[in-house]
């Protein structure tokens, strides 16, 4: 039987388990944005838990949300369970689910100046999808060698990540990532012009310690853009 969403279902975040995800994506919300990545209401995150699916409310201040804020989805027939009556979900559902529908337990999404910075220094390239790409950094041992694959890149690995356009509406986005994704099966991330990044995993651990190298990679390459450093 489905849960009535229109009731408060209040079990469904309260918990004093740390690791429950209404508790954990307010934690990591926090810390995000003292990183710079959810700041101004914007980015956020998500996490899939067995058949459920927790969701942050739209236009909130992502570090001061509490678990009672969570919605949370039935992620087989995408229909609410919980639904707080004050607020909206989060705008950047359905890119949160193109990445649970490609197996992810965590997506991620920032506002970093750095992935900003990245999506600005690599052309645009009309009729291709643009991608960042970069070689030879030990953090590339961070990221993941693709779904279904066991373990990281390695070092002499290239690090490929899509960049799409900015749409005006965060939904519109969700084509052209389901794309980008298709044609980079590999992928953890897609990057969003002039925008952010969207970044996932197996599970949070993985999702967080990817967007963290992600994120020191972008970081770097932007200083050797200015120094005059090759990528590749
Ligand atoms: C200044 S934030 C603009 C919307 C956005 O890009 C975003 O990531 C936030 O979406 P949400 O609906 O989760 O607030
Ligand atoms: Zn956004």
């Amino acid at each position: 039987m489905v849960a009535d969403a229109s009731k408060d279902n209040e079990a469904l975040v309260m918990s004093s388990d740390p690791d429950h995800p209404a508790n954990l994506i307010c934690e990591l919300c926090r810390n995000f944005y003292r990183l710079g990545w959810v700041t101004g209401t914007g980015g956020g995150t998500s996490i899939k838990h067995n058949d459920h699916i927790y969701i942050a409310p739209s236009g909130v201040q992502k570090e001061l949300m509490k678990p009672a804020d969570m919605f949370v989805m039935d992620f087989p027939t995408r229909s609410y369970l919980r639904k707080p009556p004050v607020h909206k979900p989060s705008q950047c559902t359905p890119l949160f689910l193109a990445a649970f529908d490609r197996g992810a337990g965590c997506c991620i999404h920032t506002h970093s100046q750095w992935a900003v910075l990245i999506t600005l220094l690599v052309e645009r390239d009309f009729g291709k999808e643009a991608c960042f790409e970069i070689q030879h950094l030990e953090q590339i041992k961070g990221i993941g060698k693709g779904r279904g694959k066991v373990g990281n890149l390695g070092y002499f690995d290239k690090l490929r990540i899509p960049i799409i356009e900015n749409t005006a509406q965060e939904e519109d986005l969700t084509e052209s990532l389901e794309k980008a994704m298709e044609r980079y099966p590999d992928t953890y991330a897609v990057l969003v012009r002039r925008h952010g990044i969207y970044v996932w995993g197996d599970s949070v651990h993985k999702a967080k310690a990817q967007c963290e190298s992600l994120d020191y990679i972008f970081q770097l390459a932007v200083e050797m853009k200015k120094l005059d450093l090759p990528w590749l």
